[in-house]
């Protein structure tokens, strides 16, 4: 009796399944599960069979993939992105050629405040159009589910209504978001002598986005000139005494101890570490909070000094990686070039740079169960590549290697029918 199919992709070189209970942490990062010269079968949205090719004899497909001897991996998550906004930046190159901090920039009203404005003036549509067009660059990119927040609005009205783009982007796009109220990302030119009463209003908010299903975590930017350490401890419990998961951007540029903050509070993440401390590295691997690493930013930041991932991983700490899409501090969509960065410049070696994006990722936006693994039953998010082994995308970098993306079963991106391996 033949086993029927909708797809079945077939002669795959490597399979990625990466499957995983629970997120990988510290030394288990290294382990990567992985099938050789296999196939998979998709029926409805799911995966019904993984197998070597052997198994590929009693199956009856509707459509065959023969993928050629290449890789294949689960959809990427990008558990990280500031994907809805308005305007761009490009004219800060000039300012950071001339050496302008970032934080600098910030201080004299540009930076996130310059992104604030373009989202005040853009409509709901318009933001909805943009942010559409980047996660298509991302899904081409091989992103198959991502997290997006709010954040430049800084003001009730505006930041409603990135949420409210954000949804209408997760009722409409492939890609399976998660929203984050990022409403604490900067003090806003009317509170600048008053952040309190700003992160007050922000509050305001929360029962409102809870009641409206409008995000699911809390971030806040813990940062010199922006919000304290206290300031973010206050915030972030409010929120969680709410029932919203927390991330932090933490110890970004200034090592303040938010990395600290994060392991103290339970956050699900916490993002950026670059100046994360050895007693925040100690307190994150004796914690859950998945630590997610940006190294595209520290790059576009022109820092020399990256996040220790080596002693986070080497300590027991849970690693993800993200691009941080946003018009300031990392302005692509280019998840595999992170991929590149986390290898040259954290480190990393490929297996814990494919489970930094597929497992840890999916765990640190509450997708764990949902994403970042090809197993039996669950959707069927995956991704053709170009490329002979996992090895092969860390090492050939600025290009894009897919050749082929499948989402919920359906092929949702395809590059090119024959390979350039
Ligand atoms: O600069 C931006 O727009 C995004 C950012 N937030 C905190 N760090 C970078
Ligand atoms: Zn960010």
């Amino acid at each position: 009796m033949k086993q029927h199919v909708d797809l079945l992709l077939m002669n795959i070189g490597q399979l990625l399944t990466m499957e995983s209970i629970g997120p990988k942490e510290g030394k288990d990062m290294q382990e990567l599960v992985m099938l050789e010269d296999a196939v998979v079968g998709i029926t409805n949205g799911k995966v019904v069979l993984i197998g070597e090719r052997e198994s590929e004899e009693g199956i009856q497909a509707a459509e065959v993939i023969d993928c050629q001897g290449k890789l294949v991996s689960p959809g990427l998550v990008d558990p990280h992105t500031h994907v809805v906004f308005g305007g761009s930046r490009e004219h800060e190159m000039a300012l950071k050629q001339q050496g302008v901090p970032y934080l600098e920039i910030l201080k004299q009203g540009g930076g996130i405040l310059s992104t604030v404005e373009h989202t005040r003036q853009a409509t709901e549509d318009h933001l909805y159009e943009k942010a559409y067009f980047h996660l298509d660059r991302m899904l081409s990119h091989g992103v198959t589910t991502a997290e997006i927040k709010s954040g430049y609005g800084l003001d009730v009205e505006t930041e409603l209504k990135q949420l409210k783009v954000a949804k209408r982007l997760q009722q409409n796009h492939p890609i399976d978001l998660v929203s984050t109220f990022l409403g604490a990302h900067a003090i806003p030119h009317e509170y600048k002598d008053d952040p309190q009463a700003f992160l007050d209003e922000m509050v305001g908010m929360l029962d409102l986005i809870k009641i409206e299903e409008l995000a699911e975590f809390v971030d806040i930017f813990t940062e010199t000139g922006v919000f304290t350490v206290e300031q973010s401890r206050d915030y972030l419990t409010r929120a969680q005494e709410k029932g919203f998961g927390l991330k932090i951007h933490a110890d970004e540029i200034d090592p303040l101890g938010g990395t600290e903050l994060a392991a103290d509070l339970g956050a699900s993440s916490a993002d950026h570490l670059v100046g994360a401390s050895d007693e925040g590295i100690k307190k994150l691997a004796e914690s859950k909070t998945i630590a997610v690493l940006l190294p595209g930013t520290t790059f576009y930041l022109g820092k020399e000094t990256f996040a220790r991932a080596r002693k986070m991983i080497d300590e027991g700490v849970r690693v993800a990686l993200a691009t941080d899409f946003n018009p300031g501090s990392c302005p692509t969509e280019n998840i595999q070039l992170i991929m590149t960065f986390a290898a040259l410049k954290l480190n990393m070696s490929p297996e814990e740079i494919w489970n930094a994006m597929t497992v840890n990722a999916a765990y640190a936006i509450g997708r764990g169960e949902q994403a970042g693994q090809v197993v039996v039953g669950r959707q069927a998010d995956l991704v053709i590549w170009d490329a002979p082994n996992y090895q092969y995308l860390p090492y050939h970098y600025g290009v894009n290697h897919v050749n082929t993306v499948i989402k919920n079963g359906q092929i949702v991106s395809r590059r090119r029918e024959v390979s350039e391996t």
